[in-house]
């Protein structure tokens, strides 16, 4: 009989030969890259994704591989391809303030595109931790914004109206400065008053996912302020870094926000506390049972879990959130109330 160990070394044979295989995929993907810059072309094209998807889909039926499988893995292979398609045409010194997830996700994104990426903040070691995992380096605070070109500040809305960063505004004079804050309420006016005072360009963004890595193809929210100007270089910046800008203002985007953040959250918040009462009560481990919907939803649930802080701060500050909430449970009423008579009328 064959041993764990020695199946184990048979395994280890066989992922070398997808790496290499891999590795000669992606750079036969670069050389598309090449062409598709040259030409002019999106790095998109869906129609050659679809071939590549039955492609994959009607040999791995032949070799016994699950379809699902196979439809899961794709996605994350053309996502990875686009991203080594790209190439800025212009080098910018980029400096990060802030050492979070989304720092992280923005850092992974602008160095792979082959930006010079500078990330600082007051805890220079949890800095250069972050820089050390891409190809970034960490400076002083005031040494970065002196030498960057684009200043992004990821730090939460709090810290910024609270003047953590107030001192570091006059070394920003005439550079571009940008958030990445989720609600614009009070960050935009407060970093538009300041870009005033101390003659630096704001534009404010909002990237629209998550703290995950080389988020190429998700979209990102661009508003101008009175000190912004002309933006076509912050949208081409943006574009070439893999991502689609929607161009709006503060107001369009809090609205937009309060269904697409507040009420989402606000119903998984409260699907949440439900299963848990509901299970409690019942006296059922749900997850025993769980259906695929189900474990989607727990997915799904889990991270807004994770991301709980994030949330609650969203919900605090969204300028409709009361209003969106009050809708919600009207929403869920109706809903349940229409449920009641349908019953009845079955009866
Ligand atoms: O064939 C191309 O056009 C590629 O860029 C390669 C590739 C792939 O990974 O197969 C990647 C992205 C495109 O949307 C389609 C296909």
């Amino acid at each position: 009989m064959t041993d764990i160990s020695s199946l184990r070394s048979e395994i280890d044979k066989v992922d070398e030969q997808i790496l290499s295989l891999l590795s000669l995929r992606f750079k036969l993907v670069k050389e598309v890259g090449k062409l598709k810059r040259k030409d002019g072309k999106p790095l998109t094209d869906k129609s050659r994704e679809e071939e590549v998807v039955e492609k994959w889909v009607a040999r791995s039926r032949s070799l016994g591989i699950p379809e699902s499988f196979i439809r899961s893995i794709l996605p994350l292979f053309f996502s990875y391809s686009k991203m080594l398609e790209l190439n800025p045409d212009e080098k910018r010194r980029v400096v990060i303030i802030g050492y979070g997830g989304m720092s992280r996700s923005l850092t992974s994104l602008l160095s792979l595109v082959g930006h010079e990426v500078v990330i600082t903040g007051r805890n220079l070691s949890k800095a250069s931790s972050l820089a050390s995992e891409f190809r970034a380096v960490t400076m002083k605070m005031n040494e970065a914004i002196k030498w960057g070109e684009i200043i992004i500040i990821t730090i939460p809305p709090d810290p910024i109206e609270s003047g953590f960063i107030d001192e570091t505004f006059p070394m920003m004079k005439e550079k571009t400065v940008m958030d990445i804050t989720s609600s614009k309420a009070r960050v935009f006016t407060y970093l538009e008053r300041k870009s005033i005072e101390h003659s630096f360009r704001f534009v404010s963004t909002h990237p629209l996912f998550g703290p995950f890595l080389f988020p190429v193809g998700e979209k990102i929210a661009i508003m101008r302020s009175r000190t912004s100007g002309d933006i076509d270089d912050l949208v081409s910046f943006w574009s070439k870094a893999g991502l689609s800008p929607v161009l709006t203002d503060p107001e369009t985007h809090e609205k937009a926000m309060s269904i697409v953040q507040v009420l989402v959250h606000f119903y998984m918040m409260g699907m949440d506390e439900s299963i848990r009462e509901a299970s409690s009560i019942m006296g059922i481990n749900p997850n025993l049972f769980e259906t695929t919907n189900f474990r989607e939803i727990s997915k799904s649930l889990e991270r807004v879990r994770s991301l709980s802080s994030v949330i609650l701060e969203i919900q605090s500050n969204n300028p409709y959130a009361e209003e969106i909430r009050e809708i919600s449970i009207n929403a869920l009423k109706k809903v349940h109330e229409e449920l009641l008579s349908d019953k009845k009328m079955n009866r």
